[in-house]
């Protein structure tokens, strides 16, 4: 069976934008400014000539913007997805983790589907920004462990991958992972 990685993520996390950046050459639905632009799922087949050796799924975003019907998309694939090795869940660097991004977490957590944090934008953090943002992503890019964050431990279970699909920042970094996560690289 096909291994199946999903990008999920708020509206406007750059959900569409990241798989662009990771598959230039596939036609990928266009990133847009207005949040909730992507109303289904996107399903892109990556593979070589030999044949498809998985799937990257692009959901439609939750939070602002998004309708009950794409909170109901995203609920029924997660319920059904087979074969689904990792949900990456995108949360624009400096805004980081909302109310609805712990709902989906949770969800996760009770269907037993794994799931890694990718911070998204990287390229629009500056100096400026609260201090807890950037002190968490300089640990979260220096690939900190678990237990690292104290009170928020529970939702940051593994390492965060900073991106941006300006300066191409931790794209490669994300092909590997994904490439273990379906069992394609060894550990
Ligand atoms: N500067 C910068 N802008 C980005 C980046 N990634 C996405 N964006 C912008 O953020 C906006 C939303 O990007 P999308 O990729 O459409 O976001 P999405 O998560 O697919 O949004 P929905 O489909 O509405 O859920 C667009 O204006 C993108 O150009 C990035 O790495 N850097
Ligand atoms: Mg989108």
């Amino acid at each position: 069976m096909i291994p199946q990685i999903a990008f999920a993520g708020r509206t406007n996390a750059g959900k569409s934008s990241l798989l662009r950046a990771l598959i230039p050459k596939m036609k990928i639905i266009k990133p847009s400014k207005k949040p909730g632009f992507t109303r289904n799922i996107y399903f892109y087949g990556v593979g070589n000539k030999l044949g498809r050796e998985l799937v990257l799924s692009d959901l439609p975003g939750y939070g602002y913007g998004s309708t009950t019907e794409q909170g109901n998309v995203i609920l029924e694939y997660i319920r059904t997805a087979t074969n689904l090795k990792m949900v990456y869940i995108l949360m624009d660097c400096r805004v980081l983790e909302m109310p609805s991004d712990k709902q989906v977490i949770e969800l996760l957590d009770t269907y037993g589907i794994p799931w890694q944090i990718i911070g998204t934008k990287f390229d629009r953090v500056t100096p400026r920004d609260p201090a807890p943002v950037l002190d968490l992503l300089m640990r979260f890019s220096k690939m900190s462990r678990k237990g690292a964050m104290g009170a928020s431990e529970l939702y940051y279970k593994d390492e965060i991958i900073v991106t941006s699909d300006k300066s191409m920042a931790g794209i490669s970094e994300l092909k590997w992972s994904i490439m273990r996560n379906c069992g394609l690289v060894s550990e």
